[in-house]
């Protein structure tokens, strides 16, 4: 058996205003509508998507790729005209009719009605109403009504493709939704458990409460460094942006600052973006002699151009001299700067190699790093 879930998104959305049909509108990050085909898209059980727009929004369709992820439908002038110019793009077996609106929602809902469809002919999310109902008039309560058996209706609405053609076919008049149309037909609907993260967008209020719903996968990234430069004649090293006078110099293309290097490098590991020799080549002339600074500060853009937020830095240097203790805070403070982070998140230590290989025997220095970044 095979399912195809139809998302009308040719209405107009007045009641929820903004410069766009509230389809269109982006929360958490993309369209409402995006969000819709992504829970659609990702479900192991649906085969296939159509999309029904207005032929007005045939803009955003263009602009987002979207005849990429869905067949396209042109919508009507009633949500029924709209579910119906859908059901005529899809030969599947089930169809799963679905509001855009409703962008948040989660794949049980919809496991759950492809579940119920074996044994109805429809089968729909709903949730009891569990509030009190009254009845009112000029503000004041008139009345209370019994709530027994009163259920709160959502989507998708599942059929059998058949079954709710037919029924659309003999429905004069505009319907609520589907399940009005499938028992004016006499089709049996089962009720299945709907999720208060279902809602519908419907008022202006309705934006921030689906954004809330909507699971952002958070990426989260580490990223390791390691470098090593060779002393050689000098009156001072540059570590971590901090100018320390030694009795000689670390040798290097650039300043050869091998704590920001590593640094640097981490976090170009961390972005799965090379290192820096690709982006900053020892043959260029232009970075000889040339200020770390540039390198980090490279890397750093490069992680906020893709979204991602460094959280945390931690640099060790390996030597036995000079002695990085005293002035540790100030290179803590300096690569703070450049990486536009709080202090307490750099952390940069020291070892000694117990005087042990290169760095033990005072040949050079060498460094390592991890580095945070996350987007979410
Ligand atoms: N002619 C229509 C009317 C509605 N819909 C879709 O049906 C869903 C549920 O309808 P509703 O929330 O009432 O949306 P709108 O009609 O856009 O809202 P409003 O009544 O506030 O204008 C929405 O995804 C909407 O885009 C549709 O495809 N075609
Ligand atoms: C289909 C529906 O989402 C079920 O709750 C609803 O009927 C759609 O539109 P409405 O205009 O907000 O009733």
């Amino acid at each position: 058996m095979t399912t195809a879930a139809i998302i009308v998104a040719a209405g107009r959305g007045t009641r929820a205003g903004g410069d766009v049909p509230k389809q269109w509108q982006v929360i958490a990050g993309q369209t409402v509508v995006e969000h819709t085909l992504d829970r659609f898209a990702a479900h192991p059980h649906v085969d296939d998507i159509v999309l029904v727009v207005a032929a007005e929004d045939l803009d955003f369709v263009d602009a987002l790729g979207l005849e990429a992820r869905a067949t396209i439908a042109h919508g009507g002038s009633t949500r029924a005209a709209s579910v119906l110019s859908g059901l005529a793009r899809t030969n599947a077996d089930y169809v799963l009719i679905h509001d855009a609106a409703r962008c948040a929602v989660p794949a049980d809902v919809i496991d759950r009605v492809i579940d119920a469809l074996q044994t109805h002919d429809g089968a729909a999310p709903a949730l009891a109403v569990t509030d009190a109902l009254w009845t009112g008039a000029q503000g004041l309560v008139s009345g209370v009504r019994d709530r027994t058996g009163l259920f709160r209706a959502q989507t998708p609405q599942g059929f059998h493709r058949t079954a709710i053609l037919a029924a659309h076919g003999a429905c004069a008049q505009d319907a609520a939704d589907d399940v009005e149309i499938a028992r004016s037909a006499g089709l049996d609907v089962a009720i299945v458990g709907g999720d208060e993260r279902n809602l519908k967008i419907t008022t202006p209020g309705d934006f921030a409460r689906a954004a809330h719903h909507l699971e952002v996968p958070m990426d989260i990234r580490t990223g390791n460094g390691f470098d090593v430069h060779r002393f050689g004649p000098g009156d001072h090293v540059v570590l971590c942006g901090v100018k320390v006078p030694y009795e000689r110099g670390l040798q290097g293309h650039s300043d050869a600052d091998v704590g920001m290097h590593t640094v640097t490098d981490a976090i170009y590991g961390a972005l799965a973006r090379g290192d820096i020799g690709q982006h900053f080549p020892p043959s260029d002339p232009q970075w000889k002699g040339a200020a770390s600074y540039i390198f980090l500060e490279h890397a750093c853009q490069m992680a906020r151009d893709m979204g991602f937020t460094l959280t945390h830095v931690d640099c060790t240097l390996i030597c036995e001299f000079p002695k990085i203790g005293p002035v540790a805070a100030a290179m803590r403070a300096e690569m703070a700067r450049i990486m536009q982070l709080d202090v307490d998140r750099v952390s940069v230590k020291a070892t000694t190699s117990e005087r042990l290989g290169f760095t033990g025997r005072g040949e050079g220095i060498a460094a390592l790093a991890t580095v945070t970044l996350v987007k979410s």
